[in-house]
């Protein structure tokens, strides 16, 4: 990370990493939350910031709903998942009354939150950042870029594709955007890659596979690895419990560990 901006509440965070996609629902929120639990076992100190304004899902994924925000000399001071307070969380759904309650705002005002995110949090020490996007590419994307820019700290981005997205053309046009705006693409993810069964835990390609893969090729990024389509995951992170300790002999934990060494390598090899 360029240590252009010692005065910023992100003067302590070595590196910033967007979670992107395409389309909604092909599990950026889950990979964001899954990398993060793999980072923390690996022990690093990990944030997430959560700009997806009108549809946040990380507090629930991460079992921190119905928690507030508190101001301290230097900020506000992020939500922690954990009693060791090496997972911190800001989000839009800690600072609503009711998380349930929808957000109906205009392009300004989401601009303006999102560069109190970026100027506000006071997130101390933290070896990785990871950001929770919208679908698409939005207006929370361009301010979340812009400000990040501005301090010279985005590391690059995860794509996340499910294994048929890549002929939708979604996810090859997220691609481009990373590009235009100058943004490495650290990888791309392939999740719901084939389906886990809950009885027997056998892995059945039900969708084509190989379409990340596909992707990689085509934009010449890495290739991080594949994430099954997990009736096991989908229910720790309704229930916000942690998959990871939960199922550590799983494929699933050893896709999602996997990836996480790998995005860890290329972080460390461009430092
Ligand atoms: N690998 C997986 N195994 C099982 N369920 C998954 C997996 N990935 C995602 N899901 C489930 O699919 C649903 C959508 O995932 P998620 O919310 O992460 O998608 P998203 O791309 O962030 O969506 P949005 O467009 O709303 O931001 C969730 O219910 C999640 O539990
Ligand atoms: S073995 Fe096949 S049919 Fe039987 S539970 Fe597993 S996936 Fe289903």
């Amino acid at each position: 990370m360029d240590q252009n901006n010692e005065s910023s509440s992100l003067a302590g965070v070595r590196h910033v990493i967007l979670v992107l996609s395409g389309k909604g629902g092909v599990g950026k929120s889950t990979i964001t939350a899954e990398l993060a639990l793999a980072l923390r076992h690996a022990g690093k100190k990990v944030g997430i910031l959560d700009v997806d304004l009108c549809g946040p899902s990380i507090p629930r994924m991460l079992s921190a709903t119905r928690r507030d925000v508190h101001q301290c000399d230097s900020g506000w001071v992020p939500v922690y998942a954990d009693a060791e307070k090496s997972l911190a969380l800001m989000s839009v759904g800690f600072l609503l009354d009711d998380p349930d309650e929808a957000v109906v705002w205009r392009g300004p005002k989401k601009t303006a939150m999102i560069g109190q995110f970026v100027s506000d949090v006071a997130w101390g020490e933290l070896d990785v950042l990871l950001v929770d996007t919208p679908p698409g590419t939005s207006d929370e994307h361009l301010a979340i870029l812009e400000n990040l820019k501005k301090l010279k700290v985005a590391d690059g981005a995860v794509l996340v594709t499910t294994p048929q997205a890549v002929s939708t053309g979604d996810v090859r046009r997220e691609a481009t955007f990373c590009k235009k705006t100058g943004l490495r693409i650290l990888g791309i993810v392939e999740n719901m890659s084939g389906f886990v069964c809950p009885h027997c835990s056998e892995c059945s390609n039900i969708f084509s596979k190989g379409g990340g893969e596909e992707l990689a090729k085509l934009t010449g990024c890495p290739f991080l690895g594949c994430v099954p389509l997990d009736p096991q995951l989908s229910a720790s992170l309704e229930q916000g419990k942690d998959f990871l300790k939960s199922f550590p002999d799983s494929a699933t934990f050893s896709a999602i560990s996997g990836i996480t060494k790998t995005l860890l390598n290329s972080l460390q090899t461009k430092e």
